[in-house]
């Protein structure tokens, strides 16, 4: 019986690349060609998508200083990933490319408008990462004091994509007629307001840009808590997710396809993708001892607490390494994230917390091509399907660890039928639905 295939992503962002270590870039990639290079080379590994995350603020969370996010580059600086997504769109032909734009921040109209231009720029490869933000201190740079509760923002995010799927659908697909004989260009017929007036937001629509090329875009979204994941059962082409091992992508992908079933959906049009950092080696001694230089090091775990701090507005630094957590944290920003974290009830230390989820992995992959594309197989046959989303450990990237995925790992999945060697549809809603 021949296997099923799944899905690969890569998780990044417009940040910093690793500029200080053995095998580095400069630190500069500010001009985008550094993530452009990258988007090519996954499309040659035959990904599905580049998705690139995005904050909106500044943290200070970390011993409530902006120094250790300043001087070890933790999501900062990070440039607007709208820019970035239209260079990545016009240098490659399939590989999708997905921006992280916030419900906060964007008046739903502009979104809209700005994701259909993006779509036409990537020919129908475009995606949005819903995100409402999560940081008290993003929404300080938007003229809030505070982020609204985590249910209200869910509810406000629900009725935004109502009105930017209405705003996508105010073009009939047929309204560019560009008829010579009676100089049309658009039928004015098929090209209608929407007049939406809803509780939090308003639009009289229709958009003045062409309809997108998808329809509207590519829909991801990462709430892992039951309200984010009933947002994401209801509106997700894709869900980015993180979990605690085998069981707990189980538990996350059957609990995000019952909600899909009830919000009348094919659960099958929901493409759950499971964060991970696999350490490659030639040897599984050499991959071993890499990992565990990279998590017993010093620095790592300041990193890793400060990165965890940044987006779950938790400063773990007043707490012992040496002793478990005294009290279960919680947080109107990641909360799913901080509890895959906490691991609470396990009685470990903050130190063994951080070693095992520092780099927020759903598994622990570590070892030979070979070796990680086995346990990447074993994983999804037991998860039931779906795919990965592949990030770099430590959230640091440089081309060498690149290389080691897509002409180590990746040919390694191929060879074992698990993974797609080409390209067969157009549209990236229709790659993510291939299989
Ligand atoms: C893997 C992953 C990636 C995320 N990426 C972003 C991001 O780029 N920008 C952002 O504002 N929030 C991001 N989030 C946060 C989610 O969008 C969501 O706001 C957060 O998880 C809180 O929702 P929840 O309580 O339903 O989990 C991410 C979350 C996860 C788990």
């Amino acid at each position: 019986m021949s296997k099923k295939r799944f899905h690969l992503g890569w998780f990044t962002n417009f940040g910093v690349d690793e500029w200080n270590a053995q095998f580095h870039s400069d630190g500069m990639p500010w001009d985008g060609d550094f993530y452009v290079d990258m988007a090519k080379q996954l499309e040659r590994a035959c990904f599905d998508f580049l998705m690139l995350e995005d904050t909106l603020m500044l943290s200070d969370v970390y011993q409530h200083s902006t120094e250790a996010y300043l001087k070890w580059a933790i999501m900062a600086p990070k440039h607007d990933p709208a820019p970035l997504a239209a260079l990545i769109g016009s240098a490659t032909k399939n590989l999708g490319v997905i921006a992280t734009l916030s419900t906060m921040a964007y008046p739903p109209f502009l979104l809209a408008r700005l994701c259909a231009t993006l779509d036409h720029i990537a020919h129908g490869r475009f995606g949005w990462n819903i995100v409402t933000s999560g940081e008290d201190l993003a929404a300080q740079n938007f003229g809030m004091d505070k982020l609204p509760p985590r249910e209200l923002r869910y509810e406000m995010a629900d009725e935004y994509v109502e009105l930017v799927n209405q705003l996508f659908g105010s073009w009939d697909e047929d309204a560019v007629v560009r008829d010579y004989e009676t100089d049309t260009y658009a039928d004015f017929t098929k090209v209608r307001p929407i007049n939406f007036k809803g509780k939090y937001f308003s639009s009289r629509g229709p958009l003045n840009t062409v309809r997108c090329p998808q329809g509207k875009p590519t829909y991801l979204q990462a709430g892992g808590s039951p309200r984010g994941r009933a947002f994401a059962g209801k509106h997700a082409d894709s869900i980015i997710a993180v979990a605690n091992g085998v069981e707990g992508m189980k538990a996350y992908r059957d609990d995000v396809r019952a909600k899909a079933v009830e919000a009348g959906r094919n659960p099958d049009d929901i493409k759950v993708l499971f964060l991970i950092a696999p350490t490659i080696g030639e040897t599984s001694e050499e991959a071993r001892a890499k990992h565990e230089r990279l998590l017993h090091s010093d620095l790592f775990l300041k990193r890793a607490l400060a990165l965890y701090g940044s987006f779950t507005e938790v400063d773990f630094s007043p707490f012992n390494l040496d002793e478990p957590l005294p009290y279960k944290l919680t947080t109107n920003g990641e909360q799913g994230s901080l509890d895959k974290f906490m691991q609470w009830g396990s009685n470990k230390t903050l130190r063994q917390l951080t070693i095992e989820g520092g780099n927020s992995a759903s598994l622990e992959l570590v070892g030979t091509p070979d070796e990680v594309a086995d346990k990447m197989g074993e994983a999804m046959e037991a998860v039931g399907g779906d795919g990965f989303l592949i990030t770099s450990p430590s959230n640091r990237i440089n081309r060498k660890y690149l290389i080691e995925i897509t002409e180590g790992l990746v040919p390694a999945l191929q060879k074992r039928g698990l993974t797609r060697t080409a390209y067969t549809r157009t549209l990236l809603k229709d790659t993510l639905r291939e299989f």
